[in-house]
């Protein structure tokens, strides 16, 4: 199959081109590089270019040749969102709609969509299905969550094929440390905490400590992006015309703030100073995922199910790349 990926230079974009290029599929990736690295392409193809381009995109399609679409490109960051949400809604939702467009000028009718856990809301059980009401916390996800009824509408219209796949918290690096996380300014918990240990920050702070929660720290699942992608080539191949499937993509096992940093300091051998500090807005207090659809519907199963086998990738790439991809 010949799959475009947007936001294939960033993080978990990048983690699943290398993945579905290692297993025969030909790739090029799209990316305007507002975060992503040239150098986590990894010598496939890459066009920089921004999804609001509608006519490049259309071009790119065609030229490829693409039977398909990975889309990864979008703002990520829930605080910034809260913040600056006219770029979110822009970027996120009115940048799938140029795409959407594209495709049906290239006429290419498949595509999975990276949504998110965050767009669920509270639940009284200890995990989240996909059928876990949605009442989203931030601008960030309720971006996420328009776009899910856009793609719905345009299956349901157009007869295009859609799998939206809700990614709980993305983590580690490839098993070669040749690649991992890099944003700038990162945001995320496991790389900014492994920043104590590499030298680069004198300590972590926590983000609320009251939350209704047995540490009264929040609760993640964090899922390997080896995992992710082996999740993206299943969907891919099970995407069909006229549909939207929804996948959970997570452990199904839950780690709160204080549980990450306690991981960290036994990967990597070193104390971690924590200073407690107000609640992050737009944060919810747990989301685990329920990810029995995934597994019996796609046969998927993760290769990383505890927490320091995936911290540990994280250390090595961050070990390795102190500083980063070089560009
Ligand atoms: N990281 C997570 O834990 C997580 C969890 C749930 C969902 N997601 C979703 O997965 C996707 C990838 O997340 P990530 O963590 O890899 O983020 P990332 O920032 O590393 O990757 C996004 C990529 O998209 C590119 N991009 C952004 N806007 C663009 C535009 N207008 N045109 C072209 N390229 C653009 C960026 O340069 C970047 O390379 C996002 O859609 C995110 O919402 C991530
Ligand atoms: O310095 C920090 C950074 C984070 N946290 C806490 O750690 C937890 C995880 O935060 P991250 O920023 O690592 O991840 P998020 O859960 O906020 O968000 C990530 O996962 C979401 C799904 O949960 C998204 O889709 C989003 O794109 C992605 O950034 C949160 O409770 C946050 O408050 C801290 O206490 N200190």
């Amino acid at each position: 199959m010949k799959i475009l990926i947007t936001g294939g230079a960033g993080y978990v974009g990048s983690a699943c081109l290398r993945h579905v290029a290692a297993q025969g599929h030909e790739v090029m990736a799209y990316d305007n590089l507002v975060m992503g690295h040239r150098s986590a392409v990894d010598g496939h193809p890459l066009v920089v270019g921004d999804i609001a381009d509608t006519e490049l995109l259309t071009r790119t399609l065609k030229d490829f040749g693409a039977d398909a679409v990975m889309h990864f490109a979008a703002a990520t960051y829930v605080g910034e969102s809260v913040e600056n949400p006219e770029y979110h809604y822009r970027n996120n939702i009115t940048g799938t709609l140029s795409l959407l467009n594209a495709m049906r000028a290239a006429d290419i009718g498949r595509m999975l969509f990276s949504s998110t856990c965050a767009t669920y809301g509270m639940t009284e059980s200890e995990t989240m299905t996909e059928a876990t009401p949605q009442a989203p916390f931030s601008p960030y996800a309720r971006t996420k969550l328009a776009v899910e009824w856009m793609i719905r509408d345009f299956a349901h219209a157009y007869g295009m094929g859609f799998t939206l796949l809700r990614y709980f918290n993305a983590s580690g690096g490839d098993a070669d440390g040749r690649h991992g996380e890099d944003h700038r300014p990162e945001n995320h918990l496991i790389p900014l905490v492994l920043e104590v240990p590499l030298g680069k920050r004198d300590h972590i702070k926590v983000f609320g400590t009251d939350y209704p929660t047995p540490d009264g720290t929040c609760i993640r699942d964090y899922v390997h992006t080896r995992d992710l992608a082996s999740a993206h080539l299943l969907a891919i191949e099970a995407t069909g015309e006229g549909t939207a499937e929804v996948f959970n993509i997570g452990t199904g096992n839950g780690q709160s703030v204080m549980e990450i940093i306690e991981a960290c300091e036994k990967v990597t051998g070193r104390e971690i100073p924590r200073e407690v500090v107000a609640r992050r807005p737009g944060d919810p207090p747990r989301l685990v995922a329920d990810p029995v659809k995934l597994k019996t519907q796609l046969g998927w199963e993760p290769l990383y199910t505890n927490i320091e086998d995936t911290i540990a990738t994280a250390w090595a790439w961050h070990q390795s790349h102190p500083n980063g991809y070089p560009d």
